[in-house]
């Protein structure tokens, strides 16, 4: 069985593959002072509500969160007696290298939803992640990543909004029934919602305009499917992305003959 985890800097979410089946994923908070062993009683708590025995391989890791790496590769190796693979780590392949400026370190969660998306939907895609982060991943045609947009995302946006400006309350996103809102919380919002709608649209333009091609654009991330009601926007909506990326990165390396 293989153990794929994906540590955003808000979310980290474990899931479980038996080769090409997806068994079961959990998530939890990411905090780079959780133990190996607090990772490890969470998981065998989790595990006793399954059909399946935690008979655990092999590992693979995405943070983008540096410092959480430390407990989670202690968790793997005390626990299941592997070495994990970590993505972006020169002893983790990846199917294509990016092309970026010298000296760029891509976050990992990104270029693992270039591998996802690219084996899915194939060349050119805008690939939109709605985490901590909004991001935009360009895929090239032999499924290099090529760069990008990172823009605030949507939970951090309207956190900044409250902490910014003493009148204003913490909101959840939601899509308003009108523009104009009639009242503090329906502004808010609004220009949350419109404004990530008017992002998301430019940005998929430019970006458009600027490699000159058509583009598919995949979303993934907890928010995509608020912002997919009736606008068009994207081609896929795919909630699983990184973890496909994750499991297709460590069946790359196992045929290379890597870990
Ligand atoms: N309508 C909603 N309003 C607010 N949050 C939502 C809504 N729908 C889903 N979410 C949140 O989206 C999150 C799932 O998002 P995702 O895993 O893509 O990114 P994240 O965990 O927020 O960020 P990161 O991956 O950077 O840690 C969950 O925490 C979920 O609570
Ligand atoms: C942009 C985030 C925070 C999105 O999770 C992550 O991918 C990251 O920390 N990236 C590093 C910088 C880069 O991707 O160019
Ligand atoms: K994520």
């Amino acid at each position: 069985m293989l153990l794929c985890i994906d540590t955003g800097n808000t979310n980290t979410v474990f899931s479980i593959w038996n080769g090409e089946r997806f068994l079961a994923h959990w998530r939890i908070a990411t905090d780079h002072r959780r133990t190996a062993d607090e990772y490890f009683v969470w998981l065998s708590t989790l595990i006793e509500g399954q059909k399946f025995v935690l008979d655990i391989d092999a590992c693979i890791i995405s943070s983008t969160a540096p410092r959480v790496v430390f407990n989670l590769r202690v968790l793997c190796s005390r626990y299941f007696d592997t070495r994990p693979l970590v993505v972006g780590k020169p002893d983790c392949l990846l199917p294509v290298s990016p092309r970026v400026d010298p000296g760029t370190v891509v976050g990992p969660d990104r270029l693992v939803n270039t591998v996802g998306a690219f084996d899915r939907h194939g060349p050119d895609l805008i690939v939109v992640d709605f985490g901590t982060a909004t991001t935009f991943d360009v895929v090239d045609a032999d499924g290099a990543y090529i760069g990008g947009v990172i823009a605030p995302g949507v939970n951090l946006s309207l956190e900044a909004l409250h902490m910014g400006a003493a009148s204003l309350p913490h909101v959840d996103v939601t899509m308003p029934a009108k523009v104009i809102g009639t009242n503090t919380v329906a502004c808010i919002q609004s220009g949350i919602f419109w404004g990530y709608i008017g992002l998301v649209d430019g940005v998929v333009r430019q970006i458009r305009a600027e490699r000159d091609r058509p583009m598919q654009v995949i979303a993934t991330g907890g928010l995509a499917p608020l912002f997919d009601q009736g606008f068009d926007l994207f081609d896929a909506i795919e909630d699983d992305l990184t973890m496909h990326g994750l499991r297709l990165i460590h069946d790359y390396n196992k045929e290379m003959g890597n870990g």
